[in-house]
């Protein structure tokens, strides 16, 4: 099928007698979001590693636009991982941080300048394009290091818990303006997160990482009737406690 961006066939990967992941396969479809849920220690980040090719499987075969990348090195995947730590150039400014891959790319410098400045705008950056990273907030630093993995549009975005470190209210605006900027530019991205409304926000498909295999929903509303999410129990908790109240 032509929109099935990612292809993963059978992937495994023990670190010495434990299994991670036990022949795993599964599809990305183009500019779509999959959240991934699952226990900690159950191989979500182990996964995504592999698949920006910083961690090497053992058996398996990752197809990128039908092309075999298994034994391709990390930066010739044209995949980008951010994760939670946000890290930045520490000597270069906003903006400099965000136009590095361009201008590593020979890009012009009006073409630079144009994109940079759309760039912040989408990620309501415009106020701190001349700041350090270090006068940054830890949200603003997050938004910095999305731009820069964005503008130079990557063919996927392996995001690992990114939001993990940032406050309520900051978590909701990066959301939204991940979710945003995600569609506008059109990015593929694996969303991995502890957190099941997130995950539902963020995602346009959602897996689940369980026994060294990531199980995929159809939709959202199969996911939503998997017992196994406990989901069904929570609204009829929360609707008893309404009940009780009246
Ligand atoms: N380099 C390594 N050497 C040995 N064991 C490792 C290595 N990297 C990961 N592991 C083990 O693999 C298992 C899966 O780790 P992984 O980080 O992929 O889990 P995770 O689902 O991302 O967890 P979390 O939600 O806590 O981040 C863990 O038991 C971990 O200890």
């Amino acid at each position: 099928m032509t929109n099935q961006l990612l292809d993963i066939q059978n992937l495994s990967k023990a670190f010495e007698d434990e299994h991670i992941l036990t022949q795993t396969s599964f599809f990305l479809q183009e500019s779509k979001t999959l959240s991934i849920l699952g226990k900690s220690g159950s191989g979500k980040t182990t996964l995504l590693k592999i698949i920006a090719g910083l961690e090497k499987q053992d058996n398996g075969t990752i197809l990128l636009e039908n092309n075999d990348i298994t034994t391709l090195s990390a930066h010739k995947r044209n995949i980008v991982y951010l994760y939670q730590d946000a890290l930045l150039f520490p000597h270069l400014n906003v903006f400099e941080n965000i136009a590095f891959g361009l201008k590593l790319r020979k890009i012009n410098a009006q073409e630079v300048k144009n994109r940079v400045t759309k760039m912040l705008y989408d990620l309501e950056l415009q106020k701190h394009i001349h700041k350090m990273p270090t006068q940054l907030s830890g949200g603003q630093r997050q938004r910095v290091s999305f731009g820069r993995a964005l503008i130079i549009q990557p063919k996927i975005l392996l995001l690992d818990e990114p939001f993990g470190a940032l406050d309520v209210d900051t978590r909701k605006q990066m959301q939204r303006l991940c979710k945003e900027t995600l569609k506008q530019y059109k990015i593929t991205t694996l969303f991995v997160t502890h957190d099941l409304k997130e995950a539902l926000i963020m995602g346009d498909q959602i897996g689940k990482m369980q026994s060294g295999v990531l199980k995929t929903f159809k939709n959202k509303e199969e996911f939503l009737n998997d017992p196994s999410t406990g989901i069904k129990e929570e609204i009829e908790f929360w609707k008893n406690i309404h009940a009780n109240e009246e």
